[in-house]
């Protein structure tokens, strides 16, 4: 039977795998017509799906599927005049189309973070195969504030498990670690 509990498109029927040597394509947004496109040069890192109330979800989907890249491997190649930043105090400033809705990228400002120098895509926006797949499930009880019923989240956490996404409340512990070091490093040396 099929799985009644629908994560994101680009993982509910089988996760595409990761191409070595992948150079990287072009992410659309949905407009049919003067469509926002991003040229991301080199393959994306980090790769997971997110049920953050932030990211950009597709219609109908659970969870965001979000990646990242180098800021300077980031390029608008057409119709940057459609873009627009979500919410101007979220950390990571997320462009989107003003027509479509979608996030073409997300970038941090503050030199200070931990993240600072990466952009987060999502590459289920090129027809290129390649891009890096995600690992892991993050701010999974997040998805609650977005009207998820809490008594399905047994079943959402049980089927990311299947899908071979570990469930996580925040990041993923490598990415909590690199966090909680950059911030103790801050406070051992602040400037
Ligand atoms: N419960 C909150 C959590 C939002 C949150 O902290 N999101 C993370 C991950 S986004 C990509 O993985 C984050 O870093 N947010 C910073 C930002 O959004 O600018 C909620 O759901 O809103
Ligand atoms: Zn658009
Ligand atoms: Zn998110």
């Amino acid at each position: 039977m099929e799985n009644a509990v629908k994560i994101h498109p680009a993982v509910d029927n089988g996760i595409a795998p990761t191409k070595e040597g992948f150079a990287g394509g072009t992410l659309a947004c949905a407009c049919t017509a003067d469509a926002v496109t991003v040229a991301l040069n080199g393959q994306t890192a980090h790769n997971h799906v997110c049920g953050c109330t932030q990211c950009w979800k597709p219609d109908g989907a659970l969870f965001s599927q979000v990646a990242v890249i180098s800021r300077e491997n980031v390029n608008v190649t057409a119709n940057a005049d459609k873009l627009q930043v979500v919410n101007p105090n979220a950390t990571i400033k997320r462009h989107a189309c003003k027509d479509c809705g979608v996030h073409m990228y997300g970038r941090i400002d503050n030199t200070a973070h931990a993240f600072f120098g990466l952009d987060f895509v999502h590459t289920e926006r090129s027809t290129e195969t390649g891009w890096s797949a995600p690992t892991f499930a993050a701010f999974v009880s997040s998805i609650i504030e977005s009207g998820a019923r809490p008594e399905n989240m047994g079943a959402v956490r049980a089927r990311l498990v299947e899908l071979g996404l570990p469930p996580y409340d925040a990041l993923s512990p490598p990415l909590m670690d690199a966090l909680a070091t950059h911030a103790a490093k801050m406070a051992a040396a602040p400037n």
